[in-house]
C-alpha cells in the first residue's frame, strides 16, 4: 500500500486538536516533532533509550506528521484536514505558521517512521510505559508496567495530557475502584486504572478502531477480566455510581458532558478532566463546578492543565 506523509508546521497549543483531525481524517500513527523534545533534560536512570536527531525538528514551532493511505479520495481528505485545522482559530487556538506539506512514502517507510520516536519511559512515580517492539527489564520490583501499541489509536502514553492523567489515576484510585475511561484511545489510561487495583473498568470510545486497539491491549496487559472495552458516545447510557470518571479529550467536549459526568460519578468519587490548554482552564473548571463539583487540585505540564475534581 502507498501512504503519503502530511506534515502540519503549528504551534503548541493546535497539536493535540490536529492530532484528534488527522485521526478522525483516518490517520495512522501521528508523530509530534517537538523541539522542546530535543533539548529537553533526560533522566536516564530509567533505562529509556533516546535516538533523536536534529535534523527532523523544526527550529521554530511544532511539526505533527501523520500517514494517510493513497486513494481516491485522498484530495478531498486533505482539503477536510485544512479546513478543520484553520476552523481551529474560530476557538481561539494559535495554529501558528500552519505550513501543511503533503509527500508520498512507502509503507516500509511509515511502518518504522513513527516507531522510532517511541521508547520505553518512566511517566509517573509508578508507572513506565513500553512499546510492545521493545525489551525493557523493570529497574524497581514495585515499578508498574503498560506495555502498548496504539497502532491506529491516540494514547502512546507519553503525552502530557496523558502523562497527567495517570499520575492523578495514581494518587485518586482505590482498591475495589469502578472507574470509566471515556475516550479510551489505545486503553492506557484503563489499563492504568486496573493496575493501580480498580475491580471495574469501563473503557469507552466513539471510535471503532480505538476500540479494537484498546481491547487488544487491554489483553496484552492481562486487564480483560476486570474491563469492558465498548464503543460509546461519552457517558451515553453509562450506569450511575462510579467512583471515578476520567477523561483525556478536547475542553469543548469536556463541557458538553459536564453535567453528565455530574450524575454519574457518586458523591465523594472524582472527575479527572486532561486535554485542557491552559486558555480554556477556567471555562472547563467553571463548567465542573456548576455540575456539582468541587476543584480539588490542577496539574499543570508544558501548555497543558488537568483538573481533579470531587463530586460534593
Ligand atoms: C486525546 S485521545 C485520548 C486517548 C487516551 N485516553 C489517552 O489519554 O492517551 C481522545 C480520544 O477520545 C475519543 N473521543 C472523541 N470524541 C468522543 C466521544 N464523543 N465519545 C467517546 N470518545 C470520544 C477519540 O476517538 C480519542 O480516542
Amino acid at each position: 500500500m502507498k501512504w503519503s506523509e502530511i506534515s502540519i508546521l503549528t504551534a503548541n497549543e493546535a497539536v493535540e486538536p490536529i492530532s484528534n483531525i488527522l485521526h478522525e481524517a483516518g490517520a495512522s500513527g501521528v508523530v509530534i516533532e517537538d523541539p522542546f523534545e530535543l533539548h529537553k533534560e533526560r533522566e536516564d536512570q530509567f533505562g529509556e533509550i533516546y535516538q533523536l536527531d536534529p535534523a527532523d525538528y523544526p527550529a521554530e514551532g511544532v511539526i505533527v506528521k501523520a500517514y494517510l493511505s493513497v486513494n481516491s479520495f485522498l484530495g478531498e481528505t486533505v482539503e477536510e484536514i485544512k479546513e478543520a485545522i484553520n476552523n481551529l482559530i474560530l476557538y481561539n487556538i494559535d495554529i501558528g505558521k500552519n505550513k501543511v506539506t503533503i509527500s508520498e512514502v512507502n509503507e516500509e517507510e511509515w511502518a518504522t517512521a513513527w516507531k522510532k520516536y517511541y521508547n520505553p519511559v518512566k511517566i509517573s512515580e509508578k508507572f513506565t510505559i513500553v512499546p510492545t517492539w521493545e525489551e525493557y527489564t523493570p529497574v524497581n520490583s514495585d515499578e508498574l508496567i503498560i506495555e502498548l501499541d496504539p497502532g491506529m489509536a491516540f494514547g502512546t502514553g507519553t503525552h502530557p495530557t496523558t502523562v497527567m492523567c495517570i499520575q492523578a489515576l495514581e494518587r485518586s484510585v482505590r482498591q475495589g475502584d469502578r472507574v470509566v475511561d471515556v475516550g479510551t484511545g489505545s486503553g492506557v489510561l484503563s489499563i492504568a486504572a486496573a493496575k493501580l487495583g480498580a475491580s471495574k473498568v469501563e473503557a469507552l470510545d466513539l471510535d471503532e478502531v480505538a476500540v479494537n486497539v484498546a481491547r487488544l491491549n487491554i489483553k496484552l496487559n492481562k486487564a480483560q477480566n476486570v474491563t469492558t472495552v465498548r464503543q460509546n458516545n461519552l457517558l451515553d447510557g453509562v450506569e450511575d455510581g462510579a467512583d471515578i470518571v476520567v477523561a483525556n479529550i478536547l475542553p469543548e467536549v469536556i463541557l458538553r458532558f459536564a453535567d453528565e459526568a455530574g450524575k454519574v460519578v457518586r458523591p465523594g468519587g472524582k472527575f479527572i478532566a486532561s486535554g485542557i490548554i491552559q486558555p480554556k482552564k477556567e471555562l472547563v473548571k467553571e463548567a465542573l463546578i456548576n455540575a456539582g463539583f468541587v476543584i480539588e487540585e490542577v496539574l499543570s505540564m508544558e501548555d497543558w492543565v488537568a483538573v481533579i475534581a470531587a463530586r460534593k
